[in-house]
This record gives structure tokens, C-alpha cells and sequence, in this order.
């Protein structure tokens, strides 16, 4: 009954795809390739093209659909006919954990983009963000000119996550975490949270397609690992929370007015959250927040050190810009049209989340796609549908003859204006309903930091070669990323 197929699936002989065999489906071609997933899919996409499928244990029958018009129509149904599943929301729940967006759907989805989106939408929320970039820009910067001063080689990768950390930590608690400081060797100093938002990611990325990994990661310490990583976070919250709510109580106490303060956690005291709710909040913008801001500091220095004419424009328009030694606000992001066009080719190359899937509540039908000859596709309850923005972004059937080469100016009009992608032809920062809710700080992010380092430094990899990245949740960078940063002469 099942001749090429996973037990319990139903056959599929209009879809193109790799043979499998009977009961276990095309587990045998998985097994080898469970922790690069993402590279399996771009071998078999270009054997199949944009549309085929398998099919495994715990996620059943896969219809890979990578087009734009195909994931218009999904994405717009998102969190209801199409949900993340169980085999997925299994991993989010224990990580970033059950009060997340990424581990939910439905009603309960809703509720949870609510308890986020105090911090997105508080009326100064461009003062917060502002003032955190303001406090680290200028201890990266020096950070920077130490190394430079000692000659020193370091792993930028290093540097980008520990900047990542501490503006988010700075963001949501007003503190500073100590993650970085001017002096470039406190990147040899160990960081807890560093380290177990490293744990906590690469465990749970390879949950993915490891149907047993309940089993396995118990039996070789992984759980244990991950268990005391995600209570180094967890605790982090709670212990400044607690601070916090002390603190409230004796200014409330003493009868004086409470100056909650402009972070991220203020806005959730504010908006009357529980503690479990404000931890869990918390933990999620760190998951959300670190890894994507870190991979694109680097992808984006590996790309310009290697079209360096792009790296001189954009140091041009940091000079230009740069009126006084203070780090660009939030609102002043739109003057930097070169930055903000290397932001968005470097996501389109490295997608923030390269692989994705979603689960069918529902029978469905994904529109045809005359342009490249591909009929209407039925989708069954019960399916799974996965794409990968990395395949779509580097497709020339989408971004035309030079999709593969980085090539910020097709983000640019003629008179050196940014022009923003629509999506889901740009799918970055994904889109529908579960649009990324932290696009344009990440956005502002970018532009402010390059723009403060490159009037002063030059950072330049020691070794120029062709670079890959992991199969993780994110565009992670394999390897470290060793470079030298040097003083501009002026
Ligand atoms: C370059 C930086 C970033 C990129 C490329 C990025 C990309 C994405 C993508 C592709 C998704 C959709 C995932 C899905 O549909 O399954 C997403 C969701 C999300 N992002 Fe971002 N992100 C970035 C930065 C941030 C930052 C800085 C924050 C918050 C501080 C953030 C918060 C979130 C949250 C909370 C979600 C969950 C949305 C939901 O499921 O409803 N992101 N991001």
C-alpha cells in the first residue's frame, strides 16, 4: 500500500520528487542530512524544480513550494489554514517557549503578538531604541579602535553577537549586561548569555527534522545542556523583573510618583503583564532578536569585502550623514539609502529564517503559476508545505539573470533612492500575519552601526575565500570570522 511512502501518507504521483521506499518514505535520504536540510532542498530543487515532495516520519507527506506566488497564498492564511504544526511547535514550545508567537497559532497566537506588541508600539519607542544605540555604538566603536591600535586579529562574529546581546539588553531592561566593553579583550571573556542563546538555538534547530530527538537528546546530554541554557535566560528575566517590581513597590510605598522608565520591560509592567508573560516575552525577542542581527553584520561585511566599491559607497554616505559624533537616531534612517540597499540585498542572499514549513488544517488549492507552467496544486489536510527563501531569493525565475550575485543597486532607483522590495518577493523578514515585528529595528540597527564604524575603520577579513553557513533556524555563518580592524587614515 505504501510502495514509495511514509506510512499513513497519501500517494502523490502528480507531484515530481525523490523515490522513497515503503513505510519509511525518503527517511534514509534525511537521516545523512538532518543538520543541513537546507542544502538537501537546494540539491533536490534543482533536480525537481521549484515544486516536489517526500515524505517522512512525524511530518508525513512534504510539498515543497518555492515561488512567491505560492507563499502569497499561504502566508495570508497563516496561524489558521496554515499552522506550524506539531512537529515544530514541539521545539518552539520549549524554545523560545509556550508564550511566544513562534509557538503558537490560532487565538492563542493573537494573544501573544499582543503581549509583544507593547514594545513595538510604545510612543517612544523611537526614544528606547535611540538611547540603547547611543550607549553601545560608542563602546563598539572603541572596541574596535583597541583592537586596531594592538593589531590584533578577532572573530567579528564574536563581536556581532555580544553588539546583538547587549542591545537587546539594553532595549529591554536599561541595563547594561557587560558583554562588551573598549577593550578588545573582553571578547576572550566567557558570557553566559551568550553562550546559552548559542545552546538554546543550536539544539533546537536540530530537533527539526530529527523525529526521535526526544529520545536522542536525552541520551546524550543535549537535554541537560539545553535544559540549564534556557534557565540562564529565563532567570536573567525573572531576576531584573524582580528588581524592577521591588523597586516600583518602595517608590510606591514612599508615595512618590513611579518613574517606570522608557525599556521595553517598563512597557510591560505598564500594559499590566504577569511575570511569566514578561520572562517569556522577553526570551522571545532575544531568540528573535540575536542570531538574525549578528548574521547580517556578517554576511553583510563578507558580501562588501568582497565588492568593495559598495563598501566605498556606503563609507561616502556615512561621511556625508555624519553631522556630529552622536550615533543617528531612529528617524534618520531614510538618509542612508546605500546602507539601507545593503541591508536588503544582504538579507535577500541570507534570509533570516532560509527554511520554513507550515501545516494544512485545511484541504487547500495553490494557485497556478503560468509563468513558469505549473498547474493549480492541491494540498491536502494533514500536509506539510515547506519553501526556502534562500532557493527563492537566489532564483533567476524571481530576481532575474544576476539573482545569485550581491548587487545592492537593484535596490536603488535612479536617483540613488531606496526602493523598498515588496514581499513575498522579498520574503526576509517573511510576510503576512506573522510578518517579522522587529524589521525596522533591525533595520536601524544596521544602518547605525556601520554608519558609526566606517568613518573611522576599516574591518577586513583575513581570509577572502567563498564562505557557507550552517542549517540552522538562521543564516548562520559557519566557522568563525576572523579579521583585523584597522584606523582610517584620514
Ligand atoms: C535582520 C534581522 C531580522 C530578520 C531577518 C528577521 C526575520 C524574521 C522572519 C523571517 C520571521 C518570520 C518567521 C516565520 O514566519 O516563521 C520573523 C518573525 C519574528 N521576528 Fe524577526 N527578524 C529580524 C529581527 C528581529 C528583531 C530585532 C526582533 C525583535 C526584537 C524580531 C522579532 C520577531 C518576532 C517576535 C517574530 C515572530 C512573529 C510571529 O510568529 O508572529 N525580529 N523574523
Amino acid at each position: 500500500k505504501y510502495p514509495d511512502m511514509y506510512i499513513g501518507t497519501r500517494p502523490r504521483k502528480d507531484l515530481p520528487g525523490p523515490k522513497g521506499i515503503p513505510i519509511f518514505g525518503n527517511l534514509l535520504q534525511i537521516i545523512p542530512n538532518i543538520k543541513r536540510m537546507i542544502f538537501w532542498m537546494d540539491t533536490v530543487g534543482a533536480l525537481h524544480g521549484p515544486l516536489y515532495t517526500f515524505t517522512m516520519p512525524s511530518w508525513g507527506r512534504c510539498i515543497v513550494v518555492n515561488h512567491p506566488s505560492w507563499l502569497e497564498h499561504i502566508r495570508k492564511n497563516d496561524t489558521m489554514v496554515y499552522t506550524k504544526g506539531m512537529a515544530t511547535l514541539a521545539i518552539f514550545k520549549e524554545f523560545p517557549g509556550p508564550m511566544s508567537p513562534f509557538a503558537t497559532d490560532g487565538t492563542s497566537w493573537r494573544s501573544c503578538r499582543k503581549l509583544i506588541s507593547p514594545i513595538f508600539s510604545v510612543k517612544n519607542f523611537n526614544i528606547q531604541v535611540s538611547t540603547a544605540m547611543n550607549e553601545i555604538i560608542p563602546i563598539a566603536v572603541d572596541m574596535l579602535l583597541s583592537a586596531a591600535d594592538e593589531g590584533v586579529q578577532f572573530d567579528w562574529n564574536n563581536f556581532s553577537g555580544r553588539v546583538a546581546i547587549s542591545v537587546l539588553y539594553r532595549m529591554a531592561f536599561g541595563l547594561d549586561p557587560e558583554t562588551i566593553n573598549p577593550d578588545y579583550r573582553c571578547l576572550n571573556e566567557p558570557d553566559a548569555l551568550v553562550a546559552a542563546m548559542h545552546e538554546c538555538n543550536t539544539t533546537s534547530s536540530g530537533r527539526l527534522y530529527n523525529p526521535i530527538w526526544k529520545i536522542t537528546d536525552k541520551f546524550c546530554g543535549t537535554q541537560r545542556r539545553f535544559n540549564n541554557a534556557r534557565s540562564v535566560l529565563y532567570e536573567t528575566a525573572g531576576s531584573v523583573l524582580r528588581k524592577r517590581r521591588a523597586q516600583l513597590s518602595s517608590e510606591t510605598k514612599d508615595g512618590g510618583q513611579t518613574a517606570l522608565g522608557t525599556d521595553f520591560l517598563s512597557a510591560m509592567i505598564d500594559s499590566g503583564l504577569s511575570d511569566s508573560e514578561i520572562c517569556g516575552t522577553i526570551v522571545t525577542i532575544f531568540f528573535a532578536g540575536h542570531d538574525n542581527f549578528l548574521n547580517v553584520l556578517g554576511w553583510s561585511l563578507y558580501e562588501l569585502s568582497r565588492e568593495s566599491n559598495w563598501l566605498a559607497r556606503m563609507r561616502d554616505e556615512a561621511f556625508e550623514q555624519t553631522v556630529s559624533d552622536s550615533v543617528l537616531k531612529y528617524g534618520d534612517i531614510s538618509r542612508y539609502p546605500v546602507h539601507l540597499a545593503v541591508f536588503y540585498e544582504t538579507l535577500r542572499l541570507w534570509p533570516g529564517v532560509p527554511k520554513n514549513a507550515r501545516y494544512a488544517e485545511e484541504d487547500d488549492v495553490l494557485p497556478a503559476v503560468p509563468e513558469i507552467g505549473i498547474a493549480a496544486v492541491k494540498v491536502n489536510r494533514g500536509d506539510y508545505v515547506l519553501w526556502s527563501d534562500r532557493y527563492m531569493m537566489r532564483s533567476e525565475i524571481v530576481w532575474g539573470h544576476d539573482a545569485k550575485k550581491f548587487n545592492p543597486g537593484r535596490f536603488l532607483d535612479e536617483a540613488g533612492q531606496f526602493i523598498k522590495p515588496p514581499a513575498p518577493k522579498f520574503h526576509a523578514f517573511g510576510s503576512g500575519p506573522r510578518l517579522c515585528p522587529g524589521a525596522q529595528l533591525a533595520t536601524y540597527e544596521f544602518v547605525a552601526i556601520w554608519a558609526a564604524i566606517l568613518p573611522h575603520l576599516d574591518i577586513v577579513p583575513l581570509d577572502n575565500s567563498e564562505r557557507t553557513m550552517k542549517d540552522s533556524f538562521t543564516s548562520t555563518m559557519n566557522g568563525e570570522f576572523l579579521v583585523e580592524a584597522r584606523r582610517l587614515v584620514k
